[in-house]
């Protein structure tokens, strides 16, 4: 099975509601689709989002990065010669992580059709069933309160709370959610890098004094203060997630050498996609540190690949925040994995078992 085209589409989704957290406020997904071709007829599929606050990664970088450097090295490359793919993708450019992303899901797509396996088979087997959480984005009290009480009508038993905008009104909004959904919903708490080490302390020791208990705080100052996430590490009961300050597998050894962080948050967007987040998975697994699944503002594909990353690693990665399809007014792809609600679950079909793109508009 060999690579003889790489394709390119744009996959716009409006969401059920504003998105709106520390760094920015989305309406709609806006995800370029990576379609692989083979002289076999198989199709390999990839997405990637543009999250220039995070990844430094916009629509125009991301298509001139695979159009014009990672193409051309894969084109006639055989599929079976995965690893030789995987480090030519990952070698031919510095950084563009969502790009690399893109396209090495729809080379693992194509690999477990080759062999014709669900993907999460070839990454090791599991069970082929997860259980997300879904964002609450930061607002109004009142309005958090009714997104919350509205999740947990839907069957979400976990809330992703967005704070970070103001402390004050945080310790406010979190204590507001915990007294409304306490006993129906655990909460997990996101401040995407909106708190000083000393504010992030200051507000979970007044939310841990009130009694409000707290899965865990992602990110909750600047991706480059480590010093001052390990800051809150040591001083907090609450356990402290990495997520903007990691990306691949450097930064995870980095933040378990100066133990900086309890939880390492994994996306397929920081990590430049699955070999790298399953390499990160491993050296977690070997120093007894949990990670969470995450996803960007994604649709059923790539969500859909790191659905399989973790069943594979269900070991390590035993919190799950791939919610993207959630979010979404409308489910554009058919793939072999169903979101609903709270509940994924993975079916038969080899690799991601992608049918149809509703809208998808290709790029010329
Ligand atoms: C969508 C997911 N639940 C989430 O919250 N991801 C954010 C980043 C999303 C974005 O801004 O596109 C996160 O974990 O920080
Ligand atoms: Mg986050």
């Amino acid at each position: 099975m060999k690579i003889t085209d790489i394709r390119l589409g744009m996959l716009r989704v409006p969401l059920k509601t504003p998105f709106k957290t520390a760094l920015r406020t989305v309406n709609q997904i806006e995800d370029v689709v990576v379609i692989i071709e083979t002289d076999t007829g198989h199709r390999g599929y990839g997405e990637a989002p543009a999250t220039a606050v995070i990844t430094g990664d916009i629509h125009g970088s991301i298509i001139e990065a695979i159009r014009t450097v990672i193409k051309p090295k894969l084109l006639g490359q055989d599929i079976a010669d995965l690893n030789h793919i995987l480090r030519l993708i990952q070698g031919c450019i510095m950084k563009n992580y969502s790009a690399k992303a893109a396209v090495e899901i729809a080379v693992y797509d194509l690999f477990a059709q080759y062999y014709q396996a669900p993907l999460y088979k070839m990454l090791g087997g599991g069970v082929p069933r997860l259980t997300t959480d879904i964002t609450i984005s930061v607002d109004y009290i009142d309005k958090m309160v009714a997104d919350s009480l509205d999740a947990v009508a839907n069957g979400f038993e976990t809330l992703k709370v967005k704070v970070g905008k103001d402390i004050g009104v945080d310790i406010e909004r979190v204590k507001a959610i915990y007294n409304a959904v306490a006993g129906k919903a655990l909460i997990r708490l996101d401040a995407n890098q909106g708190w000083t080490a000393k504010e992030a302390v200051y507000a979970l020791h007044k939310l841990e004094d009130a009694g409000v208990r707290l899965e865990l705080v992602e990110q909750p100052v600047k991706y480059y203060d480590l010093e001052g996430l390990k800051y809150i590490t040591e001083r907090v009961h609450t356990p402290v997630m990495a997520d903007e300050s990691s990306f691949g597998p450097r930064e995870v050894i980095e933040l378990i050498k100066m133990r900086a962080a309890d939880i390492i948050n994994i996306k397929l967007m920081k990590t430049g996609g699955i070999s790298n987040a399953i390499k990160i998975a491993d050296i977690c697994s070997f120093y007894d540190m949990q990670c969470m699944i995450g996803c960007m503002l994604e649709s059923s594909i790539s969500v859909a690949a790191a659905v399989h990353v973790a069943v594979a690693k269900a070991d390590v990665i035993t919190k799950i925040d791939l919610d993207g399809p959630s979010l979404c007014a409308v489910n554009p792809v058919s793939c072999s994995v169903s979101f609903n609600g709270p509940d994924i679950t993975i079916g038969d079909a080899p690799g991601l078992g992608v049918t149809a793109i509703e809208g998808l508009e290709m790029l010329a």
